[in-house]
């Protein structure tokens, strides 16, 4: 099941560069949604002192253990922004590994968006064994509020179910906290993607591992959510 492109390589003192398997971790969803502070906030563990609108894509890596395996998270910051992105939509979504679909929770709109982003992953023929997480970030400015403004907690925990997605809830602004729901976040889906690959390089011949691969898997039934901590 593993292929080149599955691993990349880092210099390393001795100049043998070591190799390491990594992910490819898609974050799409409107402008102005917090990709970016997610994506810093996860790969340089802080909340950046400023943004700007991404333009095309900004590539952030992180490399982490899992069960004793160094693992690059690499994760594509996409423009949410249409002008910036349309030239490079196909790009985001060869070879991907998971989907990050991210909407703000203090921004009704974002969450209505959210079909046409699913819609995009259809249309560039995105399959089903792709995991897609969703994410409501920016909760430190809906603090106690379970109806946020106009759009409650339940709704997008039934789109979430409906769509097979884990929710979480989170803010790439918060205090350590909520800093930490992010690590959990990105490590979690992580973990998910090196099980989903070990599973199928110990259990299938390589050729029939490659068909499953490609099958539909079932939906999925996690009810992971987050607490926000605020
Ligand atoms: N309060 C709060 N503000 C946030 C949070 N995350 C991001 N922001 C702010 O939201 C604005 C947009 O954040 P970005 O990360 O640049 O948004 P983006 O989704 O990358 O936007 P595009 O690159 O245009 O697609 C910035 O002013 C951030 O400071 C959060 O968790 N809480
Ligand atoms: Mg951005």
């Amino acid at each position: 099941m593993e292929s080149s492109i599955e691993f990349s390589t880092s210099p390393t003192t001795n100049s043998q560069p070591t190799r390491y398997r990594f992910f490819k971790i898609v974050v799409i969803g409107d402008s102005g949604v917090g990709k970016t502070c997610l994506a810093y906030r996860f790969c340089a563990g802080r909340f950046p002192n400023k943004t700007e609108a991404t333009i095309g894509v900004d590539f952030r890596e992180r490399i982490i253990d899992i069960e004793g395996e160094k693992i690059k998270v690499q994760l594509w910051d996409t423009a949410g922004q249409e002008r910036f992105r349309k030239s490079m939509v196909q790009q985001y979504y060869r070879s991907v590994h998971a989907i990050v679909l991210v909407f703000d929770v203090s921004n009704p709109a974002s969450f209505r968006s959210l079909p046409l982003w699913l819609d995009e992953c259809r249309r560039n023929a995105l399959g089903q064994e792709v995991p897609r997480i969703l994410v409501g970030n920016k909760c430190d400015l809906v603090q106690g509020s379970s109806n946020w403004g106009g759009v409650n907690s339940e709704q997008v925990q039934r789109f979430a179910e409906a769509h097979g997605m884990p929710f979480y809830l989170t803010s790439a602004k918060g205090p350590e906290g909520q800093g930490d729901h992010v690590e959990a976040i990105f490590v979690s889906l992580a973990h998910r993607l090196k099980r989903q690959r070990t599973l199928l390089a110990s259990h299938t011949p390589q050729s029939e591992a490659l068909q499953s691969f490609m099958l539909p898997s079932k939906k999925s039934t996690e009810k992971e959510k987050w607490a926000c901590g605020c």
